[in-house]
């Protein structure tokens, strides 16, 4: 079910801006973050309701998706982490790709097995995690 509400952009202005030209073009612009691929995830706010759209980098494996709360190793969980266990029912566009999902944190062997699968996509996340005593989440998103 698409998600639908008021959309409020990040206030950090470079991941509106990677938004707004993401989605303007189909995917096909300022879809990378340093030459790897970035997916765009949408969440319904915890407490607001409204919309919000955060860039991510992309992490796949036959068609599931994993999204990773590193915010580069911050002791706290980024903000769209809180909107996504409240509403676990989010849209991921891939490039061109926009689908609907079902996120669930995921825990031991199984987390294991996607970072893992994160830290091949975009190694920094493991640089991260050495940062932080915080246990950065991982979230896979199955196809609603
Ligand atoms: C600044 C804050 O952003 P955030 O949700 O904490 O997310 C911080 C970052 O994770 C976010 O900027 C990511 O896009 C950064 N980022 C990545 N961040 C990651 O954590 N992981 C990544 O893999 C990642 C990749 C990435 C690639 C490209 C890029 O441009 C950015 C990338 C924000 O949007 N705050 C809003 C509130 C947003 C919100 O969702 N509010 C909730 C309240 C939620 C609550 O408080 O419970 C609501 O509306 O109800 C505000 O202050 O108005």
């Amino acid at each position: 079910m698409p998600i639908t509400g008021e959309y409020v952009p990040s206030p950090t202005s470079h991941a509106a801006t990677q938004v707004a030209e993401y989605e303007a073009s189909g995917g096909a612009r300022n879809n990378t973050m340093r030459g790897k691929p970035v997916v765009i995830l949408t969440t319904v706010g915890a407490k607001s309701g409204k919309v919000r759209k955060t860039p991510l980098m992309r992490v796949e494996h036959d068609g599931v998706y994993a999204v990773v709360a590193s915010l580069g190793g911050a002791p706290q969980h980024p903000v769209w982490y809180h909107n996504v266990v409240a509403h676990p029912q989010v849209e991921l566009q891939d490039g061109a790709e926009k689908h609907d999902y079902v996120a669930r944190e995921v825990t031991g062997d199984e987390k294991a097995l996607w970072w893992e699968r994160s830290v091949a996509a975009w190694p920094d996340y493991a640089e991260y995690q050495k940062k932080t005593d915080r246990e950065i989440p991982v979230l896979v998103l199955e196809r609603a």
